[in-house]
């Protein structure tokens, strides 16, 4: 039987993708910096070891954590290999970090890790003179030996990608002269805001309709107090969750609601998701509201290309949406979408389709033929691969399926939104 509605008001853990740069900035400035709302997940517990075994130390202080950070170009050299177990957000931006200080390290991380590939931040932090020997297929495990003085380079984005614009802008602190990154895409603009917030001039002007983003280094930091808003990744799986189960009337309060990440909700909303954003408001530079979801039908709709960057790890629980809206639901153009923590278009279009969802797998994207608001009948059993995201998404396409839906392992669920589990049940029941 599909689970009661959702109801109440939630609150979602830190956003995962600016924890990592609150730690990894703190560790850059001299002086103690101040993190409160950090997300207490793996993939950011496992920053936060890197980045202790290169000099920084980092502390939980009641609510808050607090880093002693060590300064640009002072990081010691780690005595062991990094293990960045499942996150490729540590992996991409430590690279970047310690591709210019001349110290040597070893990246390694779990089975779906050491799958992802790492030539796309290889390139360019080559060009700015570090060595790396990866793994046949350029992925972990893998050595790199950071170059100093590292050389300033102009790169443009092949990929629409913020872990190598990130990874070339960390890059960049420690770089004597102007390193740009132009994007031909906007991608998720966390590390310029959060980066001025810590004294960093980083220059964003338009080349020919491209960004290009300017850091002149060397770089110093100053210690900074952070404050991180909700992450709407998570808050994803709740939008879709209140959207799709009958009666639902919840409020996800504190949500970041940042440009470059918010697709998601532009996207339900076009399907006629009810979805309001209730006092808007600043929280550590980033916009913030609390979200009011109510139970709407829901419709097919073409999902525009060009829209993926800004809601790149939201497309799972949009494929659940689209499992129960009225008429077709059309995605393309999102080929990152196999490289992540497993290949999120094949994973999802087996995992929809074993719960009873009439799903097409095409090269870069998937159809989706909803079922007009019907509980799917639901009973198969999910492999998630590794991958939080397929397990979270699946666990949300349960509620509203007829036989639940039995996940391999909810154990992923850990690196992005530990309390995942408990909040579902606490707001479904
Ligand atoms: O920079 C970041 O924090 C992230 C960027 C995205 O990856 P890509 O840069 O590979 O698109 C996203 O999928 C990941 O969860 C977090
Ligand atoms: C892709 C993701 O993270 P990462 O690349 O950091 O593993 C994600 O959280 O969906």
């Amino acid at each position: 039987m599909p689970a009661g509605p959702l109801t109440g008001r939630i609150r979602v853990p830190g956003d995962k993708s600016i924890s990592h740069r609150a730690l990894m900035f703190g560790a850059l400035a001299v002086g103690r910096s101040r993190i409160s709302g950090l997300l207490e997940g793996e993939d950011v517990l496992a920053t936060a070891s890197a980045l202790r075994s290169m000099g920084a130390v980092i502390e939980k202080d009641g609510q808050d954590w607090i880093v002693d950070g060590v300064g640009v170009g002072t990081l010691l050299q780690p005595e062991q290999a990094l293990d960045m177990g499942n996150s490729g957000t540590s992996t991409r931006l430590l690279m970047g970090l310690l591709a210019s200080h001349g110290i040597p390290a070893t990246f390694i991380g779990d089975a779906s890790l050491s799958r992802r590939p790492m030539g796309r931040v290889i390139d360019p932090l080559s060009t700015m003179g570090a060595s790396f020997t990866p793994s046949p297929g350029g992925t972990l495990p893998l050595a790199m030996e950071g170059m100093q003085p590292a050389v300033p380079i102009t790169y443009r984005l092949p990929v629409a990608s913020a872990q190598v614009k990130s990874a070339v802008l960390l890059a960049a602190l420690n770089t004597p002269g102007i390193t740009t990154v132009i994007e031909p895409v906007p991608t998720r603009d966390h590390t310029e805001r959060m980066l001025r917030s810590f004294g960093v001039d980083v220059q964003v002007e338009d080349r020919d309709g491209e960004r290009a983003i300017s850091v002149h280094g060397p770089c110093d930091l100053r210690p900074n107090d952070i404050v991180v808003p909700g992450d709407p990744s998570s808050a994803a799986f709740f939008a879709v969750a209140a959207s799709i189960v009958p009666e639902s009337d919840l409020v996800i309060e504190n949500v970041g609601l940042n440009p470059t990440r918010n697709g998601i909700y532009r996207a339900l909303r076009e399907m006629g998701a009810n979805i309001e954003y209730l006092e808007q408001r600043e929280v550590g530079g980033e916009p913030v509201a609390d979200l009011h979801v109510r139970h709407a039908p829901l419709s097919g709709i073409e999902v525009d290309p060009a829209i993926a960057p800004s809601m790149i790890d939201e497309f799972p629980v949009l494929f659940v949406a689209a499992a129960f809206a009225e008429g077709t639901t059309v995605t393309s153009g999102l080929e990152e979408l196999r490289v992540k923590e497993s290949d999120r278009l094949s994973a999802m279009a087996i995992a929809l389709k074993s719960a009873g969802a009439q799903v097409e797998e095409k090269g870069d994207g998937l159809v989706i033929e909803g079922s007009g608001g019907r509980p799917l009948s639901g009973g198969g059993t999910i492999v998630t691969h590794l991958d939080h995201r397929i397990a979270m998404s699946m666990a949300v396409a349960g509620l509203a399926s007829e036989n639940g839906v039995e996940i391999d392992s909810t154990e992923p669920i850990g690196t992005s939104f530990p309390n995942f589990m408990n909040l579902l049940t606490e707001a479904a029941s």
